[in-house]
């Protein structure tokens, strides 16, 4: 038996939930033999393929490493403990949930520091003042190295927080802390503020392959068949199927509508009686059925497409290009 193809997906919380729905509306459901306590899955219909069940930080690593073929993580985690992150994985695709800011939070307190060029301004104060650099709380070490120098803020120190990093400021462990918000709340309740160009990063979770797992001829049908689930969802979810009828529907509208609406038509013009299907993104729906009416219609459907299978794999292709 050949060894299995490895998806790693995130053991607890909200971005396990959101992994499982999203691979849901895909069509792909993950079982778990043993319960929820099992943290060995499979996909139904797809043999060979093992669910791996892992903390997202040890998604990451085991991306890196290559002891997983894909996997879903938060960008954050794969840019603060991969080096090269772009030569070991590939990003290939946001999927809209896990999203968190990774900021720079001083307190609020100080009225003065808006930029990071104010904030290099009271480091080298600091400094003089007090005999030793200003320390910056986070887990986020090589992104704040990264972030401080490209801003040419030098006079600091990290002090490595596990957690509660928020509250580093008060206790006096740091000045200032580097960590991730998504409301804001936390933040707030510390009495910190972000510095205005002090969004490091914009992280959400993400779809990741690794360049080091075994990418036999085997593991790359298998990835094939998992991204063309994938891009078919998300093909369909791009668009609404419009459908209607009408003498005077020809190429010249269907062009027009394409220029204002982004319609696309997949089967092509409409027929001699003028039956056509179009795909219209969601947010020009009634926008393209007044302008059909206007021209013409007398009903215009619209529905909700739940797959759309093109030729075309995106999702795939950038796999293909990513490994060769
Ligand atoms: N409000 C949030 N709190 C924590 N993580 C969040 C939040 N919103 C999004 N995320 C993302 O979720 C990921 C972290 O998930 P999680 O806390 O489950 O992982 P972990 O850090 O590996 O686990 P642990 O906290 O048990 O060490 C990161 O990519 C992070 O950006
Ligand atoms: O901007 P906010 O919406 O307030 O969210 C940010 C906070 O949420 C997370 O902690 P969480 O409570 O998830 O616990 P964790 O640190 O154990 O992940 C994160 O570590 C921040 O502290
Ligand atoms: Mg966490």
């Amino acid at each position: 038996m050949s060894s299995p193809f490895v998806v790693a997906v995130p053991s607890k919380g909200r971005l396990q939930e959101n992994a499982e729905a999203f691979f849901s509306r895909a069509g792909l459901t993950l079982t778990k033999a043993g319960g929820v306590r099992d943290y060995r899955g499979t996909i139904a219909g797809l043999d060979n393929v093992e669910i791996a069940y892992l903390s997202a930080s040890e998604i990451a690593a085991n991306l890196s490493r290559g002891s997983v073929h894909l996997g879903i993580t938060g960008e954050d985690l794969l840019r603060e403990n991969i080096i090269d992150t772009d030569k070991r994985v590939a990003l290939i695709e946001g999927l809209g949930f896990g999203r968190a800011d990774v900021v720079v939070a001083v307190p609020q307190a100080w009225i003065d520091v808006r930029t990071m060029a104010d904030l290099d301004d009271v480091a080298t104060g600091f400094r003089e003042q007090h005999n030793r650099r200003m320390r910056v709380a986070t887990k986020y070490i090589n992104l704040t190295r990264a972030y401080f120098a490209s801003h040419g803020v030098m006079d600091y120190r990290i002090v490595e927080s596990a957690g509660a990093t928020e509250g580093a400021p008060a206790t006096g462990a740091a000045e200032l802390i580097v960590d991730i918000t998504t409301t804001g709340a936390t933040l707030a309740a510390n009495g910190l503020k972000v510095l205005d160009d002090g969004v490091m990063l914009r992280s959400q979770a993400n779809l990741v392959a690794s360049r080091s797992a075994d990418w036999s001829p085997q593991a790359r049908e298998t990835a094939r068949i998992i991204l063309d689930h994938i891009a078919s969802r998300a093909r369909a979810s791009k668009y609404k199927e419009v459908r209607t009828r009408f003498a005077g529907c020809n190429q010249a509208l269907l062009d027009e509508a394409h220029n204002r609406f982004g319609v696309v038509s997949p089967f092509g013009g409409p027929t001699s009686s003028g039956m056509v299907t179009l795909h219209c993104p969601p947010a020009q729906i009634y926008a393209l059925g007044s302008f059909l009416r206007d021209h013409g219609a007398d009903t215009v459907s619209v529905a909700s497409l739940d797959y759309v299978l093109d030729r075309e794999n995106p999702l795939f292709a950038k796999l293909e290009a990513f490994l060769r």
